[in-house]
């Protein structure tokens, strides 16, 4: 751990719930007063001119191991996206390095910090073919950029654990060896193995005693239930709000009653949600006229009080060709899914990537209160919609109340 930073003090700010601007003052790696400030003689300042100084982002669901990999993609002649997307998660895993796997998520990891996110929850895949070599190099990654970014490790089973027990054994090894948190993906057993994946996972996180992080109803198929199995699953083994969810595009699909009755278990549960409109609206929600979007239902969800995250889920690879680790970009899809236009509902997307997501992921969500961890963005815009589309773009990122990203001068440690 490097020394405590100096004193900072950004000058002339504007907060989220204030118009007039304000000074900050950060010591110690915490906000340590708010107000018009005189300057201490030895701290650092910083003039804001009045842009948005806000609590850092967090991308709360992130697949770091296949980010950047979309140019060594083999052609795929499969006419479902989703199915193309597995074969050639397959084949560029097969021919992973652990030199071109850290290489790819350094850059990610730079892209995350140069825009703001103090901290990121990956995913990273763990099954027969690749073992936990992955997971190996994201540990030492995490491990290596401590002072600029939280990153928390899932051991993501993208291959079936019910067809092979290999796989869930090699789950149970990732707990011990670098793994945060126990990932899911029922939806790549048969049909009819999906609860039994449920119940495998919700046993290795009670017997181990780590959070549960799954990737639930990718689909459109009204019939799919997975999120409303999890939850009462999560209820039955006393798992209650240490189980989280992402996707859940099936509950975009669902009649009025049941999404009522799958939110209200969600509820229950204390489960919160992730959900990933880029990706999803891409390859998801491949119904007849009028195409449905596969992003869950966002505005229920929010009208229920269940905690509602967005994240970036993929970035330039075989599930998504696009993305730059942005959750301002995230945001703003997210709003435009969800058809989210108000002052007031821009707003609520911005709490997804940021206060929203630091809850689900567990991370201190203070806002900016005195005394909260000083893990902020200081935009050049002065208006939310404007960081939301990213103009002006410039940002500033604070990560326990030192500077270790924006413009041109990003601080490096490693
Ligand atoms: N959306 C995704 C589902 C499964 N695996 C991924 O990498 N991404």
């Amino acid at each position: 751990m490097r020394p405590e930073p100096e004193p900072l003090l950004i000058r002339g700010a504007r907060l989220l719930d204030s118009t007039a601007p304000v000074d900050v003052h950060l010591a110690g790696g915490r906000i340590a007063a708010v107000g018009d400030l005189p300057a201490p003689p030895t701290v650092e300042i910083i003039d804001a001119e009045g842009g948005l100084l806000t609590p850092a982002f967090v991308e709360p669901h992130f697949h770091m191991d296949k980010a950047l990999t979309h140019p060594n993609l083999p052609p795929s002649d499969h006419d479902h996206p989703l199915d193309a997307a597995l074969e050639r998660t397959r084949h560029v895993k097969a021919r992973y390095t652990p030199e071109r796997l850290r290489d790819r998520a350094t850059t990610a990891i730079r892209l995350a910090v140069g825009h703001g996110v103090g901290t990121l929850r990956a995913h990273v895949d763990v099954d027969p073919v690749g073992g936990l070599s992955a997971l190996g190099v994201m540990a030492d990654l995490r491990d290596r950029h401590r002072d600029l970014i939280d990153i928390q490790l899932v051991a993501f089973p993208q291959e079936s654990i019910v067809r092979d027990p290999g796989a869930l054994r090699l789950l149970r090894e990732a707990l011990t060896s670098g793994a945060d948190v126990l990932g899911g993906a029922p939806d790549v057993e048969e049909p009819q193995d999906r609860l039994r994946h449920l119940d495998l996972l919700v046993e290795l996180a009670a017997e181990t005693g780590a959070d549960l992080d799954v990737h639930c109803d990718y689909s459109y198929d009204p019939a799919q239930r997975d999120l409303e199995e999890l939850a009462r699953r999560t209820i039955d083994a006393s798992l209650a709000g240490r189980v989280r969810a992402g996707h859940c595009c099936a509950l975009d699909a669902y009649d009025e009653t049941t999404a009522t009755e799958v939110v209200e278990a969600v509820l229950a549960a204390g489960i919160a949600v992730c959900v990933c409109p880029m990706g999803n609206l891409l390859l998801v929600g491949d119904s007849p006229r009028p195409p449905g979007r596969g992003v869950a239902r966002l505005r229920s969800l929010l009208a229920h009080g269940v905690t509602v995250a967005a994240g970036g889920d993929n970035m330039n690879d075989m599930w998504f060709p696009f993305g730059r680790l942005d959750p301002a970009e995230v945001a703003m899809v997210t709003a435009i899914a969800a058809r989210m236009w108000s002052d007031r509902q821009l707003r609520q997307v911005f709490d997804m990537v940021t206060v929203n997501a630091a809850h689900y992921v567990g991370a201190p969500a203070e806002g900016m209160q005195v005394g909260a961890v000083a893990d902020l963005v200081l935009f050049s815009a002065t208006r939310l919609s404007d960081v939301l589309r990213n103009a002006p773009g410039r940002r500033t990122t604070i990560k326990r109340g030192r500077i270790v990203g924006g413009g041109t001068s990003t601080v490096w440690t490693t």
